[in-house]
């Protein structure tokens, strides 16, 4: 069984606080297993950089000394297997490690002495990264390592992670040429006893995205991202399997682990991509952009995006509000306060300036009280607020654009009226989609209605959560959420909370109606 098969991925998070035998705070903790370059672009030195830009702390074993560079590998000086196993034995004794990464390891001896040191000192899960052949085309590791990946590393590891190279040698030299070759080696691999595969398809000639294939034993999932153009590459294979091992560290279970380490590495690419360090062909990229870019920056307050979140959706619309005389700001306080869990600023006539100003303040109501702000259309808005995301419509700006400039965290909504848009809008980076109008409205002119079954047809096409918009109210909110789709998450209203003489009372009413309806359809079930 694999080492996090045992008690469970998803586990993680509850457990990684309370392990350490001393008070104080426990960080998240990834060993890796690997050797060092020279040039600092992979192997161990580009490990620790992924694992700290992560927020994970990044223990280090080193099993070859590299001399790399821009232009390939120039030598390797292995580390004796005794001092390995005395490395190991100094971190794994002493350090509350979470997760193992494995990289470069240049002997089967010391793959076998690993998988012994893994049974003495069991972790929660193991990532492999079977590293043989670097995209340089240099050898990392002899042949007769294969025996040892195939025998016993394979079987304990909760991912393996090869390039196309190294998927050919686990498979004994097929080639490998297409998604659906990756596919076939991904399930061939995977009867090699690790519990999931990925195989990535960086080095896939011919395409325009950079497409990897995840097996989780079951399923296919075929991960997405904008292929980027740039000589700097070297390193992402280490790069991405030290983010799976931090996001596993951190509590994450697989498949957003892979997610999230592949967004890391496209928008690391994304911002080194002119960087120039060495005079070869290929070169290293920069790991702590966040630390540069605020578009990036990690460090925000961002609100982590929960498809529950999604339950109460309030969109404002000025109009009502000047109607009724109130500010945005008593608008969406009202709105809170009746138990709305997401607020979204839809503005279409201010001012900039005006609509900035308004913005600020509603994200500082709504961060107090941890409800998530989103801002229709506006991008420019969104980053200035430093809102929690935005909401764009079909023809606004496109979801990779506003992905691109508003970096991994924040979150993006789409609106959708058909499948092939709810598809879209998941390969593209979005983290939810609004569906709609289920029902005439009058907030939106010339909206064509999907209704009810309109809705339930891309709910089951969407492989994001749903959020459903358009004419609903507390009359008819019931049946929305009666439909019973699993990723229907909420609905979203504007005229029924803000047309109305009392916002908070009326955001109470559509609570308690959803509330009802949701716990017919978990006892109908
Ligand atoms: N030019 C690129 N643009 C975007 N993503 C890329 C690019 N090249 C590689 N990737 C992604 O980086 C990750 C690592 O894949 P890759 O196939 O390059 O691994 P690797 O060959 O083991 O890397 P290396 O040997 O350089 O460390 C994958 O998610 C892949 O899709
Ligand atoms: C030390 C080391 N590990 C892994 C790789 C794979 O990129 C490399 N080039 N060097
Ligand atoms: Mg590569």
């Amino acid at each position: 069984m694999s080492a996090a098969a045992a008690v469970g991925c998803s586990g993680f998070k509850a457990m990684a606080t309370v392990r350490s035998g001393r008070s104080g705070h426990k960080p998240p903790h990834v060993l890796t297993v690997a050797g060092s370059d020279s040039g600092a672009g992979a192997g161990i030195q580009a490990d620790m950089k992924a694992c700290g830009a992560l927020g994970a702390y990044c223990s280090t074993v080193i099993t070859a000394v590299t001399a790399q560079n821009t232009v390939g590998v120039q030598g390797v000086h292995v580390v004796p297997e005794d001092f390995v196993a005395e490395q190991l034995r100094s971190v794994l004794s002493d350090m509350d490690v979470d997760v193992v990464k494995t990289g470069m390891l240049p002997s089967i001896s010391i793959v076998k002495m690993l998988c012994r040191s893994l049974k003495e000192f069991p972790v929660r899960a193991l990532v492999v990264d079977p590293v043989m052949v670097s995209t340089s085309g240099d050898v990392l590791a002899s042949p007769t390592i294969l025996a040892g990946f195939r025998e016993e590393l394979l079987p304990m590891a909760d991912i393996v992670t090869p390039n196309l190279k190294e998927a050919s040698a686990l498979l004994g030299g097929i080639s490998l040429k297409t998604i659906a070759d990756m596919q076939s080696a991904a399930k061939s691999i995977h009867t090699l006893g690790p519990r999931t595969v990925l195989v990535k398809g960086g080095d896939l000639p011919d395409t325009m995205d950079a497409v990897d294939i995840f097996f989780d034993g079951k399923e296919f999932h075929e991960l997405h991202g904008e292929r980027i153009s740039t000589r700097n590459t070297h390193g992402t294979g280490c790069t991405l399997a030290s983010c799976i091992a931090a996001e596993l560290a951190k509590g994450s279970s697989m498949l957003p682990a892979i997610q999230a380490a592949k967004t890391f590495v496209g928008n690391a690419l994304r911002y080194s991509k002119d960087i120039v360090i060495g005079r070869g062909p290929q070169g290293p990229f920069d790991h702590l952009f966040q630390l540069k870019s605020h578009i990036f920056n990690l460090n925000s307050n961002d609100h982590h995006f929960n498809p529950d979140d999604l339950f109460l959706y309030a969109v404002t619309d000025s109009r009502m509000n000047k109607k009724w005389g109130r500010s945005i700001t008593n608008a969406i306080g009202a709105a809170i306060e009746g138990g709305a869990t997401i607020i979204q600023l839809r503005e279409k006539e201010a001012h900039t300036r005006e609509f900035v100003e308004s913005a600020t303040a509603c994200m500082e109501i709504c961060r107090s009280h941890g409800v998530p702000l989103l801002i229709n259309d506006r991008i420019d808005v969104a980053l200035a607020c430093d809102a929690d995301g935005v909401h764009v419509g079909q023809s606004d700006m496109p979801v990779s654009m506003a992905r691109s400039l508003l970096g991994p965290n924040k979150i993006i909504g789409v609106s959708c009226k058909t499948p092939i848009q709810a598809q879209k809008a998941y390969l593209d980076g979005a983290n939810y989609i609004g569906c709609g109008g289920v029902f005439p409205t009058t907030t939106k002119e010339n909206n064509p209605t999907v209704g009810l079954d309109g809705l339930k047809t891309i709910c089951l096409a969407s492989k994001l959560p749903v959020v459903a918009i358009g004419g609903i109210s507390v009359g008819n909110a019931g049946d929305v959420m009666g439909t019973g789709v699993p990723n229907l998450k909420g609905v979203a209203v504007v005229s029924s909370l803000f047309d109305r003489e009392c916002v908070s009372a009326e955001t109470q009413r559509l609570r308690s109606v959803l509330m009802d309806a949701t716990s017919a359809v978990k006892e109908l079930s």
